[in-house]
C-alpha cells in the first residue's frame, strides 16, 4: 500500500493485504522495489493525416493500426457479430477507490482489483479479435493525489495509521512497473505502448516503459495502450505548440494549420493508433474527465454501472452489443 520514492531512481513499495478474508485490519505481506533511470524524448510522427473521411476510408481498407481481422480469434458470444466489433476500444477504467472504500479497504487495494479486470479485459480483446484498446490509467490531472512524505513515513514504521495512509500516485507507479514488466517476461503477442507526458514519471519507470515498447514493437495480435499522466488538452496543447514550432521554424505558414496537421501531431497518431471506436466508462459516472477530447469526435459511448474492478465479461458483452446497435455515420448521411 504505501509507496515512497527516496531517490529519484528507486521507487520503494510496501504492499499491506488483510489477515483474513473480508477483516478489517491489515498486516504487511509483500515488499516491491524498483530502479534504473533515462528519459525518453518526445517521438515526432511521419504518419499521414486520417480525419474523418479519409480516417474512415483507411479503417475500412485496413490501413489504419489495428484494422484488419486478426488470424485467431474464438467464437463470439451470442449477439456479437465479427463485421460489428470495434477495433479499438478506450476504457476509463473509473472506481477502483470506490470500489476499495466499499469493502473497508486501502485505494491501493483498489487499484489491485483494477489491474485483474484490466488483465481480463486484455484477454478478451485477444479472444474477440479487438485489435486495440486504451486505457486510461493516470491523468494529468491526478498528480494532485496523494503522495506519501515522511510524516507518513514515520506514521508508517511505528505501525500507526496505516489504514489512513493515502499514497496513490507513487503506489499507481509501483504497480504499472509491475504490470509492465510482467508484461515483457509474458511473451504474450500483444505491443504496449504509453502515451502521456512521459517526463514527469518516475526514471525508472520510463526507462521500463522504453524497453517494454522495444520488446513488443512487433506483436501484433492486440495493441495495448496506457494513457499515463495524459490528458485531451495535454495532447492538444503539445500538438499545438509543436505546430506553432514548425511555423516559427518556416516550416509551415499559419495558413497550413488545418484538423489534419493538429491530428498529426496529436499522441495518439504518433502512436500510430486509429481513433476509437467504443469508448466505455466504469462506475456510472457521465463525464470523459480530460480523457480523449479530440479523438472521440466520431467514437460511441457506452457508460457501465459497475466500478472497474468488477467490469468483467458479462459487462464487456454488454458494452459489445450496444455497440453492435449503433449506427455510425461520422456526421454524414444515413447508411
Ligand atoms: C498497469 C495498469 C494500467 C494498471 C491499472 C491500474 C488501474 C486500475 C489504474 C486506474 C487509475 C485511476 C486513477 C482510475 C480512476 O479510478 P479512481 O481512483 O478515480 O476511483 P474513484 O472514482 O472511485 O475515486
Amino acid at each position: 500500500m504505501p509507496s515512497l520514492s527516496l531517490h529519484p531512481s528507486y521507487v520503494f513499495s510496501l504492499r499491506s493485504e488483510p489477515l483474513l478474508p473480508n477483516a478489517p485490519s491489515r498486516l504487511l505481506t509483500s515488499v516491491f522495489i524498483s530502479f534504473t533511470r533515462t528519459s525518453r524524448p518526445l517521438r515526432v510522427s511521419t504518419r499521414e493525416p486520417n480525419f474523418t473521411e479519409e480516417y474512415r476510408n483507411d479503417v475500412v481498407n485496413g490501413r489504419v493500426a489495428g484494422a484488419g481481422a486478426p488470424a485467431r480469434e474464438d467464437p463470439l458470444p451470442e449477439g456479437l457479430r465479427r463485421e460489428s466489433m470495434p477495433r479499438h476500444v478506450a476504457v476509463i477504467m473509473d472506481g477502483n477507490r470506490r470500489w476499495a472504500r466499499a469493502r473497508g479497504l486501502p485505494a491501493a487495494s483498489g487499484y489491485e482489483a483494477g489491474l485483474r479486470s484490466l488483465r481480463g479485459v486484455v484477454e478478451l480483446c485477444c479472444r474477440w479479435g479487438i485489435r486495440v484498446l486504451t486505457v486510461f490509467a493516470f491523468s494529468s490531472d491526478n498528480w494532485v493525489r496523494p503522495k506519501v512524505g515522511f510524516s507518513s513515513l514515520i506514521f508508517f514504521v511505528f505501525g500507526f495509521l496505516v489504514r489512513f495512509l493515502s499514497v496513490e500516485v507513487d503506489f499507481l507507479m509501483s504497480l504499472f512497473a509491475r504490470a509492465l514488466r510482467k508484461e515483457a517476461s509474458n511473451r504474450r503477442d500483444i505491443r504496449v505502448s504509453l502515451i502521456g507526458d512521459s517526463t514527469k514519471l518516475p526514471k525508472a519507470l520510463q526507462k521500463l516503459i522504453e524497453s517494454v515498447e522495444e520488446t513488443t514493437k512487433n506483436n501484433s495480435r492486440l495493441h495495448l495502450v496506457v494513457a499515463v499522466s495524459y490528458s485531451g488538452q495535454y495532447d492538444i496543447v503539445q500538438a499545438c505548440q509543436s505546430i506553432a514550432l514548425k511555423v516559427k521554424d518556416g516550416l509551415i505558414e499559419p495558413e497550413d494549420i488545418n484538423e489534419f496537421l493538429i491530428e498529426k501531431e496529436l499522441q495518439t497518431n504518433c502512436a500510430q493508433l486509429s481513433r476509437p471506436d467504443l469508448l466505455i466508462r466504469t462506475s456510472g459516472e457521465l463525464r470523459l474527465s480530460n480523457f480523449f477530447l479530440w479523438q472521440l469526435a466520431y467514437t460511441e459511448l457506452f457508460f457501465a454501472e459497475s466500478h472497474w474492478p468488477d467490469f468483467g465479461e458479462p459487462d464487456f458483452i454488454e458494452a459489445l452489443r450496444s455497440f453492435r446497435q449503433r449506427q455510425r455515420r461520422y456526421g454524414g448521411q444515413d447508411p
